[in-house]
């Protein structure tokens, strides 16, 4: 009897022990050759990758030397600077071009034709690579960001309605009450003396307010930690995207893991307090439901589904709430930062929009329905989105052999958008694509969704687009109606990406209150 259980359990051993086998080796060899081979025969080439670190040595080193320096004056053509692999290769390979990160090969696409494709016809067989998945799941773990296939579908559509119509309206009182603070401590700061600002912080922590109070019921100073945790965390992360990550690679107690681990607890922790009181409100009879905004939804949706799967949503409800803590605040404090720097090199510009500011308001507080009148601060963002694109690269792994226009793209292959590198285009924009032109959106020539993808495009793009649109008008139109600003000497223009495309040193600024 003995014998037999022993050879069983020999026998699954060994055939487990095979299937692993095979499946790593498929994983780190069959698939990619086969991937590479198929590119190849359609004339798809790029440099040639080292075993299992692929391209990501080359990579690093090519950034490390074009970011050494900072630009020598302010100007808006980064695309050597910030992606010089990207320039150097389609040079050598023309504009498709594949590199690979470690085993994973991405295909560098800048065809405008074939992109729009890829977003809006195959939206639900791509997505997000394992690759990009491992990198930041310790920091937004399996939110919107991050999910694929059917998850994506139901949490999009659980998350929705939080950032359409009425709901969306009535954030801009949380706005503008929000930037009225900033203001006030700006004021201050000015009356006693300080003349020099550094803008960039001040955005953060004002998008980190608004983005708390109007999804959370929660003000910065109370969610200041789960940020401040999170922003480390994304910096570990964008680090850990340079080296090799292997299956199993996570569980090695090497210090980088367990910092990251120790950091995602108590991110945990302190999203599990938030959640936990807004539940024994409800519980104790404090208030009959969970609230109306993003995670009054995220609540209420646990409790219609699955009374009893309680521990594996309420992982996911975490999850929701540090990819909206993050995605909701550092890319909307990036395009106001970057606009400010943009308008205090531009005096003429930043006359234009303060003028049209006075005459929309009219010395009234900001409301919805006028902000659309505002064209010509409209023009300016969308300017300051195309030069500094908080994302610069959108990824899209294809889960099954797609076709764009004429190219086969084999299941496993990511595809690389260079957003940076297409909203630079001479081709595209003209002549004077890296200059600051806001006129250039006077008109509707510019065919959003094709070569102006700040907010990507398609079913999955970027939720939060019309929230952004409306925070950063309501804050550049109230800031620019109380300081006039122009840029300090101490400002070093060194933009840098940190997944998304960051001043290295933030933007100084000179404030001069306005008498009116
Ligand atoms: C200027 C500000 C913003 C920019 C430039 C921006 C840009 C983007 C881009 C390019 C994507 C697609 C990313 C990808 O698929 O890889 C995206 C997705 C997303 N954004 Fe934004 N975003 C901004 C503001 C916001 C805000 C304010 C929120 C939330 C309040 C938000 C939440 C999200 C979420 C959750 C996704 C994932 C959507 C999905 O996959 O279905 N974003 N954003």
């Amino acid at each position: 009897m003995a014998m037999v259980v022993l050879t069983a359990v020999l026998v699954l051993f060994v055939t487990l022990f095979f299937r692993v086998a095979y499946d790593t080796f498929s994983c780190y060899w069959l698939t990619p050759r086969r991937i590479k081979k198929v590119m190849e025969e359609q004339g798809v080439r790029g440099p040639k990758p080292r075993p299992l670190t692929g391209n990501i040595m080359e990579v690093s080193k090519f950034i490390s030397q074009s970011t050494a320096k900072d630009m020598d004056h302010i100007h808006h053509d980064t695309v050597g600077r910030l992606l010089p692999h990207y320039v150097a290769w389609s040079k050598q390979f023309g504009k498709r071009f594949v590199y690979w990160h470690g085993i994973e090969p991405r295909m560098c696409l800048t065809d405008t034709e074939m992109i729009k494709e890829l977003l809006t016809k195959y939206s639900t067989v791509s997505g997000k690579s394992w690759l990009q998945q491992q990198g930041s799941k310790n920091f937004i773990g399996r939110g919107l960001l991050m999910a694929n296939g059917d998850d994506w579908y139901h949490q999009r559509h659980i998350v929705a309605p939080a950032f359409m119509g009425d709901r969306l309206k009535s954030y801009a009182g949380h706005m503008v009450e929000c930037t009225k603070r900033m203001l006030q401590s700006l004021q201050n700061a000015v009356e006693s003396g300080q003349t020099e600002f550094e803008i960039g912080d001040c955005m953060i922590r004002l998008a980190a307010d608004i983005i708390s109070r109007t999804e959370f019921d929660y003000g910065y100073e109370k969610g200041k930690k789960i940020f401040h945790l999170l922003t480390v965390l994304q910096g570990l992360s964008a680090q850990a995207s340079r080296h090799l990550c292997f299956p199993g690679s996570r569980f090695f107690p090497s210090k980088y893991n367990r910092e990251i681990k120790s950091l995602k607890m108590e991110v945990d922790r302190l999203l599990m307090e938030m959640i936990q009181s807004r539940k024994d409100c409800v519980e104790v009879g404090r208030s009959s439901s969970y609230g109306n905004d993003l995670l009054g939804i995220l609540l209420d949706e646990m409790q219609k589904k699955r009374g009893n799967g309680f521990g594996l949503n309420l992982q996911l409800i975490m999850d929701e709430c540090k990819t909206f803590f993050f995605a909701g605040h550092e890319t909307t404090a990036l395009l106001l930062t970057w606009t400010v720097m943009l308008l205090a090199s531009n005096p003429t510009w930043q006359e234009k929009v303060r003028d049209e500011v006075k005459q929309v308001f009219n010395g009234a507080t900001p409301s919805v329905d006028l902000l659309s009148k505002l064209t010509t601060l409209n023009m300016v963002i969308n300017e300051s989105l195309r030069l500094y694109p908080p994302a610069t690269l959108l990824p899209r792994m294809a889960f099954e052999d797609i076709k764009l226009s004429d190219l086969l793209i084999p299941k496993g292959l990511s595809i690389w958008i260079p957003v940076l590198a297409i909203h630079h285009s001479e081709e595209l924009w003209g002549k004077d694509a890296n200059e600051f032109n806001p006129e250039r959106f006077s008109t509707r020539k510019f065919a959003p969704g094709r070569h102006f993808i700040p907010f990507a495009a398609g079913a999955r793009n970027c939720i939060g687009q019309s929230f952004a649109m409306m925070e950063a008008k309501i804050i550049l139109s109230m800031l620019i109606s109380k300081f006039s600003f122009t840029i300090s000497e101490s400002y070093r223009h060194a933009p840098i990406v940190v997944l998304t495309i960051k001043p290295k040193y933030g933007v100084q600024v000179y404030l001069k209150p306005l008498n009116n």
